[in-house]
């Protein structure tokens, strides 16, 4: 019984043996927030019911929002839909009691009854227009709603706070609500069906009440196990869905590992490829299994409900008999009440499919909104003071940050201060924390103690939209739009107006003349090697326009501002290295103050002032050679890179020996 009528429960899903093998086991996101979520997944018939009207308020909402004339006109035509069902049966009846009920001949009886069969035949003219009329307009407001769904979705994803992308629980959140938009759409169909069977209902529902009072109980007693019946499967559904919805990402993974760009040299060169497929189908098995189970659990509730259903059926046809033979019951109120139980029926039936829809799409509806809820509370505040014109310096002072899931802080009371017109180097060892202070400096993470000062104004108290407008970035995996050249350099500020000569001095400045002249059509070239008619650049040659799109985005601000550029050389030749150098220290201007992070000792020599991180932690300032002198980390660490350019003490490169090989014998 519990099977049947007990809540759905969350299962397990098995892992197999390659999910192991690949992520050392099941590829889960991070639980906390996700188990909140699974212990709040009580999928009883009653809460699904009581969370339903709120949801479907929130949908129509949308939809009000979105066509109000459009939502209007579907609500008449359905509700016209519905009274034309019920004047059908009276129709219906007036011919059942001409041909039963009757007196006279055969002839006057089918005279009698031509009244009757002209007004169903009118009203199934009426219906079918009304049904059109719903169709167009509910065709017409459905992509509406789903636009505005999607808008408001991608407008919450990017107005959160950085850690909340990096942030596992909230990225899971962001997956599962993707399906929101196209839920909301589909549950505009579902309610207007909805509607369209209640109407339906409770007008045959008032016309079986008025031919008999016991009808309308044995409608009920029909269509509930059925209601039931597509609800349970509706909520396994889900929960399946959710429960292996992590399973399904890993799969989707490997599938895009395979075909991606990235990734096909290793695929082919390392035999990546067939072994990840194998991996792949033992996933898929796994996940088919699954499918495999759901379906019989299906055919069984679903049988279950046919049956007990049946049994109702059978007790109104022998409910009815008895009241015919006992005289309670004439024979014409008993055909139209066949009529009208069978059309009940199948209207409450097809309503609580609707219902069933309903609850379904609704749940990812209810996604939806807890992204939209949770993005709210994480976005970036907005507001704030504004920040002051000129500044002298930005200071960071005794700031520490640790990452959410980490144990140890990736910043610890690091202290630095950023002169307008300097240079600034930071250097450190991998993981010493350089991009973790860069985010904190470019505002977008903001410090968990310490303060970062724009002149006077703590940041936390400015607008931080302020802040990111004050800030240009230059990383070494800068983003490559898939858009043409001259889109490429003037994202670096969009909203700044451009002509196309505009932007030739940024281009010069980046050095990347040559790479544009080699373009067929110059800045005007589509960058995207997947589309027809697009290039792809190299490496380096990227480099150069994300060097001329950082240009671009400070030479079009005159207020004081900061210009992070990180590891800008890692893909340039040496020629180009010492060129690029040049250039960002001459990007130094009197409103500007540049900060450098790099490996290339080189590069940081010229710097105003060197800070070097090591675990979170400054352990060294000064200017290069106060940092020599020192004879500390930084002078063992430019020294380290010199003696690669030192001329070699043995002659030429030792030989490997040869690698041991099993005797064998
Ligand atoms: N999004 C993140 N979530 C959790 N931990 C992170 C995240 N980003 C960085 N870390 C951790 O914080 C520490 C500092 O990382 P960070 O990327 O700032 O170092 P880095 O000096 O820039 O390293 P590299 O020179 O290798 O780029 C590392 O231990 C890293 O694993």
């Amino acid at each position: 019984m519990k099977r049947f009528f007990g809540p759905v429960k969350m299962a397990e899903p098995l892992v197999s043996d390659a999910e192991s093998e690949l992520f050392g086991g099941p590829l889960r996101y991070d639980l906390g927030w996700s188990q909140h979520e699974h212990a709040g997944l009580d999928l009883t018939m009653m809460s699904a019911l009581r969370s339903m009207p709120a949801l479907v308020g929130a949908t129509l909402r949308m939809a009000w929002q979105a066509d109000r004339r459009a939502l209007l006109a579907v609500a008449v035509s359905e509700i016209g839909q519905g009274v034309a069902a019920a004047v059908s049966l009276l129709a219906v009846n007036a011919v059942m009691h001409a041909l039963l009920a009757g007196s006279g001949t055969a002839a006057q009886r089918l005279h009698a009854l031509l009244p009757g069969l002209l007004a169903a035949a009118a009203v199934a003219v009426v219906n079918s227009a009304l049904s059109a009329w719903s169709t167009s307009r509910a065709g017409r407001l459905e992509p509406k709603v789903e636009r505005i769904a999607i808008t408001q979705y991608l407008a919450a994803a990017v107005g959160v706070e950085l850690e909340a992308i990096d942030d596992p629980d909230f990225r899971r959140l962001v997956d599962v609500a993707e399906h929101g938009p196209s839920a909301a759409r589909r549950m505009i169909g579902a309610c207007v069906a909805a509607l369209n069977g209640l109407i339906s209902l409770v007008t045959t529902a008032g016309v079986l009440t008025v031919l008999h009072p016991v009808l309308l109980p044995m409608l009920i007693l029909i269509a509930a196990p059925r209601g039931w019946g597509a609800m349970r499967v509706a909520q396994e559904r889900y929960v399946s869905v959710m429960s292996w919805i992590e399973h399904v990402r890993a799969g989707r993974l490997i599938g895009n590992l395979l075909t991606e760009r990235t990734a096909a040299q290793e695929v082919r060169l390392h035999a990546v490829g067939a072994f990840l497929l194998s991996r792949y189908q033992r996933m898929a098995e796994s996940a088919e299994a699954e499918q495999e189970r759901l379906a019989s659990s299906k055919a069984l509730t679903e049988w279950v409900a046919s049956a007990l259903s049946g049994l109702a059926v059978a007790a109104t046809y022998g409910t009815m008999f008895w009241l015919i033979t006992a005289g309670h019951m004439s024979l014409a109120i008993a055909g139209t009440a066949v009529i009208a139980v069978r059309t009940g029926s199948a209207s409450l039936g097809a309503l609580v499919m609707n219902v069933n829809q309903l609850h379904e799409e609704s749940l990812y509806v209810r996604d939806h909104g807890r992204f939209l809820t949770q993005a709210a509370r994480r976005v970036i505040p907005s507001g704030g003071e504004p920040v002051p014109e000129q500044v002298e310096e930005v200071v960071l002072d005794r700031v520490s940050y640790r990452y959410p899931d980490r144990d140890t802080a990736a910043l610890d009371q690091v202290s630095l201060t950023l002169p307008m017109g300097s240079v600034t180097a930071v250097v450190g060892e991998n993981g010493s924390g350089k991009s973790t202070l860069m985010k904190i400096l470019s505002g977008l993470l903001l410090p968990q103690s310490g303060t970062l000062r724009w002149g006077p104004a703590d940041i936390t108290g400015l607008d931080r939209s302020q802040i990111f407008e004050r800030v240009s970035l230059l990383t070494q995996d800068f983003q490559r739009w898939p858009v043409t050249a001259a889109m490429n350099i003037r994202l670096g500020r969009p909203a700044h107006p451009v002509t196309p000569e505009g932007l030739g001095p940024s281009v010069d400045y980046a050095g990347a003349g040559p790479v544009i002249a080699k373009l067929p059509h110059g800045l005007r070239s589509l960058l995207a090697r997947m589309f027809r008619g697009a290039i792809e650049l190299s490496g380096g040659e990227w480099q150069k326009v994300g060097l001329a799109r950082t240009h671009w985005r400070s030479s079009t601000s005159r207020a004081d501002g900061v210009l992070i550029v990180d590891e800008p050389t890692s893909a340039l030749d040496p020629e180009a290295e010492i060129e690029a150098f040049d250039r960002i220290r001459r990007l130094a201007a009197p409103n500007r103050a540049v900060v450098l992070v790099t490996h290339r000792m080189s590069g940081v020599r010229h710097a105003d002032r060197i800070y070097v991180l090591n675990a979170g932690r400054l352990v060294e300032q000064g200017t290069h050679d106060e940092l020599i002198a020192a004879r500390g980390r930084y002078a063992a660490m430019f020294d380290a890179q010199a003696a690669q350019y030192a001329p070699a003490p043995t002659p030429g490169i030792p030989k490997p020996t040869a690698p041991p090989v099993a005797d064998p014998a």
